[in-house]
């Protein structure tokens, strides 16, 4: 199925950039059958266009009408504006994928005036890589089919999993922003590394694989993460001065606060739209 659609992305930013490129990587996908537009950015489309041989347009309504997947990829508070450009030149033969944080089915179908379907896929930045942690839902004229198509497209960026729209705003702010809590919390361990000495090459290969041999260790495990990391504690050794440091400073209880923020966040992004 994949291989026949001729897909164009609204939007060429980052999410965008990490989805071509696992695309393109996965084979199942060629250049030839992908098309970007954007708002105003020529460098970004002519970057796009030379490190992964796909097609750019600055004619929206041209490459709309030559497509059959429309990928939309620009920030929530630009979809209005952007749906209202190219709206009509979406035909009913059209499928939507909409990779926006909050922005539901429902906002998206009331921006344009054909009932085509809608699929909603939150994906994350590990998609450049083909590691992505995808959810998918569709909206109210997404067929099985349609669902079939997203799930093909988005297993070739990495794990997919099909949920109800209502719960997309709580995977938004866990597995969407969740690279970055990682990144961060990664950071934080990598600077005591290298000022306890190791290098930045040292630190980095041995948090990658702690990080790596982590997920991999709870992925085969039933027990529950407490009696993982209690495992690694000894009695009066380094993870407990670590703990006690951590439990101090409610480190979890901020990572969970913070993780709520970004699920009321992805909530509020939609607001807007519903009222109008
Ligand atoms: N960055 C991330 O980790 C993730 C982002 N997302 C979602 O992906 C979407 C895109 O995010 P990023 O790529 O990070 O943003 P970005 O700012 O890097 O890219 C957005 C692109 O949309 C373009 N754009 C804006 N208005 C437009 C219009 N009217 N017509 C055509 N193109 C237009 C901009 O020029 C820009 O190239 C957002 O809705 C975000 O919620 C979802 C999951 C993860
Ligand atoms: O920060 C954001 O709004 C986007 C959505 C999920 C990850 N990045």
């Amino acid at each position: 199925m994949l291989s026949r659609q001729r897909i164009t992305f609204i939007g060429a930013g980052a999410m965008a950039e990490a989805i071509i490129s696992g695309l393109l990587a996965d084979n199942r996908v060629s250049g030839e059958q992908i098309t970007v537009v954007n708002k105003n950015n020529d460098e970004r489309l002519d970057h796009l266009e030379k490190n992964y041989g796909i097609k750019t347009s600055k004619d929206k309504k041209r490459a709309v009408a030559d497509s059959d997947l429309l990928i939309l990829a620009m920030k929530p508070k630009d979809v209005d504006e952007a749906l209202e450009s190219i709206q009509p030149h979406i035909r009913e033969h059209h499928v939507i994928f909409s990779v926006l944080a909050g922005t539901t089915t429902d906002d998206i179908a009331r921006l344009v005036d054909v009932d085509c379907p809608v699929v909603r896929v939150m994906a994350n930045t590990s998609a450049k890589v083909a590691a992505s942690a995808s959810a998918i839902s569709g909206g109210r004229h997404a067929s099985a089919k349609d669902i079939d198509l997203a799930a093909e497209l988005f297993s070739a960026i990495g794990t997919i999993t099909v949920v109800p729209e209502e719960k997309m705003n709580s995977v938004t702010g866990v597995s969407g922003s969740g690279p970055a809590y990682f990144y961060y919390l990664l950071e934080g361990l990598q600077t005591a590394a290298v000022e306890a000495g190791l290098s930045e090459e040292e630190s980095k290969a041995l948090l990658i694989q702690t990080m790596e041999g982590a997920a991999k260790r709870w992925s085969q495990s039933s027990e529950s993460l407490r009696s993982l990391y209690e495992e690694v504690m000894s009695p009066g050794g380094t993870t407990e001065a670590a703990f006690s440091v951590l439990q101090k400073h409610t480190v979890q209880e901020h990572l969970t606060t913070g993780t709520k923020a970004a699920i009321d966040r992805s909530i509020s992004l939609g607001q807007p739209k519903k009222q109008v």
